[in-house]
């Protein structure tokens, strides 16, 4: 019989802010150039998927909260969240960046962000610029595919805009909103371990670095709370095991992650469930509520230190 592997804090990936005060002098640089600022989020994670230093960096400039991936998160809980960060000043939208409706939702939000000052413009005699619009997110957030839609997949680069010396580069797009070349890696911010293991479950975090057994013992608990009939569907069981670990071996039986002497490989049917999660194959998921989770700003300390997330190079 094996020893029940208990959900512990992961393993200590941690936020650096030598490299954060870097993204946020980039991100401060651009500011002047912008009109709104559009910040992507996980819409099943809010608030765990947000930089915490996005506000402060972009505080000057209008910003709309962007709760991307909806297709995959609980559509009730994504208004419950819509409202919530309404009720706090802030313009927020649930898309799936990948459908042809999210350019034109964002597009729209932005006109009706910049629409007063494009009035007083007009007033003046002024013709309205395209809106010029920066995009910003934790790495995997859906960043490159909502830029792709919102260029309608010809992404042109048309370089330098007169007057700006540093090497900006600027889509520009079919629509009514230029974007701005997204700056350096704005990393997630995961001292908390429950927020390292919302981002693990989701695929916010490398895969290289994680221990896929912990992880989906932790999403077994929180599904086995939360959604437990999505879980029955899913493995067709009829009862689920009270522990997560009794679970995962349930999972692996039922679909033939074994090892020889009869044993369930665990370890294939962490990855097996951990895959079927993130692909929205089990039920739509949202795992944190309005209100119960605040992420507190950092200091600007320390220095550099490499990083550990899911960066794929941007
Ligand atoms: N289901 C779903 N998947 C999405 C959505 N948006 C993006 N994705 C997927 O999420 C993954 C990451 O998307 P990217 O656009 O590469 O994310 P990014 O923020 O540019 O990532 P980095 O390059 O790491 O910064 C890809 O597999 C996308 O297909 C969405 O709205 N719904």
């Amino acid at each position: 019989m094996k020893k029940e592997k208990q959900v512990s804090s992961l393993n200590p990936i941690q936020w650096y802010p030598g490299h954060m005060a870097k993204a946020k002098r980039q991100v401060t640089e651009k500011m002047s150039m912008i009109d709104v600022v559009i910040e992507l989020t996980d819409a099943r994670l809010p608030e765990s998927a947000r930089n915490p230093m996005v506000d402060e960096m972009t505080r000057q400039r209008p910003k709309i909260l962007v709760l991307n991936k909806s297709d995959l998160a609980d559509q009730a809980k994504t208004q419950q969240w819509i409202h919530y960060y309404e009720s706090q000043g802030i313009a927020a939208i649930a898309v799936d960046s990948r459908g042809p409706q999210s350019a034109q939702k964002i597009v729209s939000a932005c006109q009706a962000i910049m629409k007063e000052k494009r009035e007083r413009q007009l007033k003046k005699g002024r013709r309205p610029q395209s809106i010029r619009a920066l995009i910003v997110g934790i790495p995997n957030v859906g960043k490159s595919t909502l830029i792709n839609m919102l260029a309608r997949k010809k992404v042109a680069k048309t370089g330098n805009r007169p007057g700006i010396t540093t090497a900006q580069q600027w889509i520009k797009t079919k629509s009514d909103v230029d974007l701005l070349d997204t700056p350096g890696i704005l990393w997630p911010k995961f001292e908390d371990p429950e927020v390292g293991y919302r981002l693990a479950l989701t695929g916010g975090i490398k895969d290289d670095i994680l221990d896929f057994q912990e992880v989906a013992l932790y999403g077994l608990s929180f599904f086995s709370q939360a959604y437990p009939d999505a879980l029955k569907d899913r493995y067709k069981l009829d009862e689920l095991a009270e522990e997560p670990f009794a679970l995962l071996e349930q999972i692996g039986e039922k679909r033939g992650c074994m090892q020889k002497g009869g044993f369930v490989d665990t370890e294939k049917a962490a990855e097996l469930f951990l895959r079927e999660v993130r692909g929205g194959q089990l039920c739509r998921l949202t795992l944190e509520a309005p209100g119960l989770h605040k992420q507190e700003p950092i200091a600007d300390t320390l220095g550099e230190s490499p990083i550990e997330s899911n960066d794929k190079g941007n």
